[in-house]
């Protein structure tokens, strides 16, 4: 049994405040895109996880995978299963590639055991792995707040646009992203800044981790000047780094780009 497990980016993130728990709250809208990794779940003698397609830095035994499906066979009866993955998403882009393996896997197990779960509860478990987890169960444009696992849906769709998404060789550690940043109230809330006309996104729309991870890796910054350069009528960072999107309201001519690293380009 398979599952595609689809990246996401970050239309605009503030990070608002950090809590006493360590974790800060933020605001986003989550915007999932069509690149994915394949999982897939196979009976077997004992459970162990597979890695093929793009190299994951770290034990392949703390896979997220993995521990997306201990968590449930904590709770319920699962006979042993070999975890197949490929990897496609890059790594420490910002585009929530090992939380979207962790959510589908959730989603995954559901299906193959019926196990009946509902969107929520498949949420608290996703919300337990990870705070981006808890968006892939849904897995629609939505404004997130709090660590980023609550949702408010919302009416967003980019077609007759072109998405083009740039990941340079940099891998930025989530972790170390969020003990540089500063936190900042925005005047106005990304959720009434986003129903903007697109072409007013650039002067309202920002990512409060931009200013930190471009002054360490300037590389990152040079990429988004290009998009613009491009004609892009808005691009950002995603989420912690290190990919940067653009968005077009014209179809782009790819040999004009003069960017390496190109790894998506959708409608
Ligand atoms: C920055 C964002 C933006 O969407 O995405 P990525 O760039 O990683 O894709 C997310 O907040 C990443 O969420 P996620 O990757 O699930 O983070 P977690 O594994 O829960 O936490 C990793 C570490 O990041 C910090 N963290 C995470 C989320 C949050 N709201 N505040 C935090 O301070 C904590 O130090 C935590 O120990
Ligand atoms: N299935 C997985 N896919 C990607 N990374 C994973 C996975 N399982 C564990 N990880 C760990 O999580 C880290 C960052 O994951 P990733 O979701 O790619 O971050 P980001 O959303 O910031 O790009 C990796 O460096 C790796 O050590």
């Amino acid at each position: 049994m398979l599952a595609f497990a689809n990246a996401k980016i970050n239309l605009g993130l503030n990070l608002t405040e950090k809590r006493s728990d360590g974790f800060h709250n933020l605001e986003t809208i989550f915007y999932p895109v069509k690149i994915n990794d394949v999982i897939e779940l196979v009976d077997s003698e004992e459970t162990l996880c597979i890695i093929k397609g793009i190299e994951i830095p770290g034990n392949v035994d703390e896979n997220i995978c993995l521990k997306a499906f201990k968590v449930l066979q904590k709770d319920f009866n699962l006979p042993h299963q070999k975890l197949i993955l490929l990897k496609n998403i890059p790594v420490g882009a910002g585009l929530g590639g090992g939380s979207s393996d962790a959510a589908f896997l959730i989603k995954l197990v559901n299906e193959k055991f019926n196990l009946s779960l509902s969107k929520s509860q498949m949420e608290r478990y996703a919300r337990s792995l990870g705070a981006d987890c808890a968006f892939f169960i849904k897995n629609e444009p939505v404004f997130a707040y709090a660590k980023g696992d609550e949702f408010e849906d919302m009416e967003l769709r980019l077609t007759n646009h072109f998405l083009v998404l740039v990941k340079p060789p940099i891998h930025v550690s989530t972790a170390s992203a969020y003990a540089d940043v500063k936190v900042r109230q925005p005047i106005t809330s990304l959720k009434k800044l986003i129903h903007l006309p697109l072409k007013d996104w650039r002067a309202h729309i920002f990512n409060d981790f931009e200013p930190s991870v471009f002054a360490k890796h300037p590389q990152i910054e040079e990429i988004k000047a290009k998009l613009y350069d491009a004609d892009a009528t808005f691009a950002l960072m995603s989420g912690s780094g290190s990919s940067v999107f653009g968005i077009f309201e014209n179809p782009v001519k790819l040999q004009e780009l003069e960017l390496e690293n190109l790894v998506f380009y959708n409608v």
